[in-house]
């Protein structure tokens, strides 16, 4: 990448962009909500279930200037979901100031795994095992999204409900190759342990984006 362009990515001015889309929120909190999605490039955490590995090498995707991405977004929603990859290896201070003064509510997914920067009206923080998240990430989480590949996983979720916010809501995911197993095993957990609610991948069922 030329230089000028890299200084510009490590500004956050430009963002590597992988795709962008208008569609329903399909998980936690906002499910069945309409919001213009965009999906910044570059993941180092290493989920080997992840749903967006093409995601991982930020290489492959245009870095973008964040004007034009705003410029895109405003077209379509007020609602504007920042995910990934990991948005969080960017920063986000340029985007997410340029929504803000067109108006948007501006959400974020992510692992945690970085330093938040950026403004935002919803965090949804989904920790991963292999990369922590930061002090700051579970101070202003909105919710916290767990997601259950097995067993062990519920420990795991535990682990993280303790170093969260008290504002902070619950959700168990069922990993989508592993749903038929974990489901009936999430539903007795939530029963047995009512702070915590269950969050599918509802999107997957409406076969939207
Ligand atoms: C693809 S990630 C991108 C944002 C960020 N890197 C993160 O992990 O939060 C978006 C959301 O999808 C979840 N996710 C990814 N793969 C999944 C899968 N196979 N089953 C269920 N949830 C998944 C992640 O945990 C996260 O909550
Ligand atoms: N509809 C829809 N809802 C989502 N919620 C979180 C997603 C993500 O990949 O971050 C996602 C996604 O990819 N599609
Ligand atoms: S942190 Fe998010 S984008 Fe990165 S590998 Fe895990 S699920 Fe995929
Ligand atoms: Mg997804």
């Amino acid at each position: 990448m030329k230089q000028e362009i890299q200084d510009l990515v490590n500004k956050g001015l430009m963002l590597p962009l992988m795709e962008e889309f208008y569609t329903i929120q399909g998980e936690g909190f906002h499910k069945g909500t309409a919001a213009y999605f965009i999906r910044i490039g570059g993941c180092d955490v290493g989920c080997h279930w992840c749903d967006v590995k093409e995601s991982w090498n930020a290489n492959l995707h245009p870095p973008t200037s964040t004007d034009v991405i705003v410029a895109n977004a405003k077209k379509y929603s007020d609602t504007v979901v920042v995910t990934g990859g990991e948005p969080l290896t960017w920063d986000m201070t340029a985007l997410t100031d340029k929504l803000k003064a067109e108006g948007c509510k501006i959400h974020i997914e992510t692992s945690g795994a970085y330093e938040l920067t950026g403004q935002w009206d919803w965090i949804c923080l989904s920790p991963k095992k292999m990369k922590l998240p930061t002090q700051g990430v579970y101070d202003k989480a909105h919710e916290l999204k767990c997601i259950i590949y097995n067993k062990d996983d519920f420990k795991f979720a535990e682990e993280q409900a303790a170093k969260v916010n008290s504002d902070c809501i619950l959700y168990l995911q069922p990993e989508w190759s592993k749903r038929d197993t974990m489901i009936p095993m999430i539903v007795d957990y939530v029963m047995a342990n009512p702070k915590w609610k269950v969050s599918l991948q509802t999107h997957k069922y409406l076969n939207i984006p």
